[in-house]
């Protein structure tokens, strides 16, 4: 059985990936051997197939090298520390991690068989080891889109999303909360007598949302009853890090070029919202040619076990369209598809996903199943 280093298991994603991994009884197919940064010597987490043990040093190279594959979710900086150095020891095993360091190395593979199972395949052949979970805003658009993907038909993409306080870390889902209980408290009064006026309680919440007494350690300025329109890294150019990822790995994964012929252009505007851990886009997609409306929902529907094509009607939409609707499942619903009035090759589309299942863990869990296989 190949030995497998699970590093991050404690983390949010590393919390979803050992869920995912019990669930689907991968635990039983390999080794575990549990790392931490912080217990080393401490108790190993019970798992089905493999209970008992002592944590290992995840700051230990020889302790690492002695793994068949790393699977990791602790983190950039773990990974920009402890991947070269494991490497430049000799370490020629697997390293399957959800973090964005190395995605974009000639080296690596960003990982979503779903959609890109013979770019990995074909990497396995040509002996590449590392094998990075893409951006949860890109795997959940091209796990909504893989047929239309799939077939060529995509000349461009435009991404308007809408994500949920989880790709911001635990401690910001946290603050998320306590927001919306710093706003709530302050109008608790007026809310409970109906005869209170409306504008009266919006004013206090306006007022409460812009106290420095506002908890917005993590976020740095209100996000429930508000939203930020900003994810990750100002690159200078009028766009964010987020921004950029759409194309950049969205290409990648596809085994596209960066530019030039072939490639696939994708803008995004990427804004935080107040949802809690499931990512929502509204998509312009600019076809190659007209397609029949029925066929392009064919196309999505049947490309994989995931996706649900949501009739574009009131009922359907606003029922099975939401982070609500979504959150904790690995549904990937795909809906408000309609061509749009610029000419028949523009197409609408709205999509929601949980962006710690395919969004981050369930394709590291995937790839570790192809390396089994
Ligand atoms: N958040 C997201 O939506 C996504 C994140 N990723 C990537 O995954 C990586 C990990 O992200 P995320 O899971 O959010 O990170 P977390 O901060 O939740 O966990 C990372 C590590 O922090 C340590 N830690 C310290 N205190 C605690 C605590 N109280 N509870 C749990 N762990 C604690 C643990 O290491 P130890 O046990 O060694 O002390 C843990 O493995 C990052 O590289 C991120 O970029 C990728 C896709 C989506
Ligand atoms: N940046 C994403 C979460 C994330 O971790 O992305 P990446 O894995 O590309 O760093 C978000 O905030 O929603």
């Amino acid at each position: 059985m190949k030995k497998v280093g699970i590093v991050g298991w404690r983390g949010m994603v590393g919390s979803v990936l050992m869920q995912r991994m019990s669930e689907e009884k991968d635990f039983s197919l390999v080794e575990p051997v549990f790392f931490s940064t912080s217990n080393a010597g401490g108790d190993a987490p019970d798992v089905p197939g493999a209970s008992g043990g002592k944590l290992q040093d995840a700051n230990s190279v020889d302790a690492l090298r002695k793994m068949d594959v790393i699977l990791t979710c602790q983190g950039g900086d773990w990974t920009t520390e402890m991947f070269p150095q494991l490497r430049a020891a000799g370490w020629n095993g697997y390293w399957i991690d959800a973090a964005s360091t190395l995605r974009m190395k000639d080296d690596s593979v960003i990982i979503l068989d779903p959609v890109n199972l013979k770019v990995i395949r074909d990497a396995l052949a040509q002996g590449k080891k590392d094998f990075i979970g893409g951006n949860c805003t890109v795997s959940l658009m091209m796990m909504g889109l893989n047929g239309l993907f799939r077939e060529g038909l995509i000349e461009w993409i435009t991404a308007m999303t809408y994500q949920a306080a989880s790709g911001a870390g635990a401690q910001n889902m946290r603050e998320l909360l306590a927001q919306m209980g710093a706003v709530h408290d302050s109008v608790r009064g007026l809310l409970a007598d109906p005869a209170s006026a409306i504008l009266e309680i919006d004013g206090k919440v306006a007022q409460t949302m812009r106290s420095s007494a506002f908890p917005t350690r993590h976020f740095g300025v209100p996000l429930a009853g508000s939203l930020i329109p900003w994810i990750d890294k100002d690159l200078g150019n009028g766009t964010s890090r987020e921004e950029w990822k759409g194309d950049a790995e969205c290409n990648k994964i596809l085994g596209l070029p960066a530019q030039g012929e072939g490639h696939i252009p994708i803008e995004s505007l990427c804004v935080r919202v107040g949802a809690m851990r499931c990512h929502s886009q509204a998509l312009t997609i600019k076809l190659r040619k007209d397609v029949p409306l029925a066929d392009v929902e064919a196309l999505i529907a049947e490309a994989n076990d995931w996706v649900k094509l949501v009739p574009n009607d009131r009922e359907s939409s606003v029922r099975g369209l939401s982070p609500a609707a979504v959150t904790g499942t690995m549904s990937v619903p795909v809906g408000r598809l309609r061509k749009l009035a610029m000419g028949p090759e523009y197409l609408s589309a709205f999509t929601v996903g949980d962006q710690l299942l395919w969004g981050a863990a369930e394709p590291l869990r995937r790839m570790l199943r192809i390396l089994l296989d």
